[in-house]
């Protein structure tokens, strides 16, 4: 077998469904490398101003894309955000779209101290599957999952049914 490259998953889904749990136990059970988009964004400044309204900082697309290029050539990595029609295409070979109740949802968001028009937009966010439609706007169908994300057992669950789909792809892993 000639050197292929390890596959590139993205994980998505809505503020609070667990992409950053689930993508670090993906990082740890499989190898792979867990790119935190949102603190990469932090760490290297990557904005664009600040939205008042969502109190949020505006990502300067580009500078996420080139900081991202080379790694991604790379292969290997589980990048890990809650937006995913900016990306190229070319750059995936699995996209998983994680899901979350609303009421779970509630809870964490509102744990975290989420309230008033953050807590709201991020919970239509979730009832309306805007990820899940953004996913099927950007990529092939069949290379997206849409994965519950509810519990631990959800959690562990996903871990290993992606891992299946590595292993079965990349029998070397
Ligand atoms: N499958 C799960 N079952 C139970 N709790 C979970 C699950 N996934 C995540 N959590 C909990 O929910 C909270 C949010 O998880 P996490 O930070 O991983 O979400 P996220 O989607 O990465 O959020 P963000 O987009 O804001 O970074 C954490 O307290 C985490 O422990």
């Amino acid at each position: 077998m000639g050197e292929a490259r390890r596959p590139n998953l993205l994980v998505t889904g809505t503020p609070g469904t667990g992409k950053t749990s689930f993508s670090s136990l993906l990082a740890e059970a499989t190898g792979l490398a867990h790119i935190n988009v949102g603190d990469l964004i932090k760490e290297k400044k990557l904005y664009d101003g600040w939205d008042e309204i969502l109190e949020c900082h505006i990502l300067d697309e580009d500078l996420l894309l080139d900081e991202l290029e080379a790694r991604m050539a790379e292969g290997g990595k589980i990048v890990d955000y809650h937006c995913c029609s900016f990306f190229p295409e070319s750059w995936f070979d699995a996209v998983i779209v994680l899901q979350t109740n609303n009421s779970v949802l509630y809870d964490r968001l509102t744990s975290r101290g989420y309230s008033g028009k953050k807590l709201e937009n991020n919970l239509e966010c979730e009832i309306f599957q805007v990820l899940l439609e953004e996913a099927r706007e950007s990529y092939s169908p069949n290379i997206i999952r849409a994965m519950p994300s509810d519990t631990i057992q959800d959690m562990n669950n996903n871990v290993e049914i992606v891992q299946q789909w590595l292993q079965a792809r990349t029998p070397s892993l």
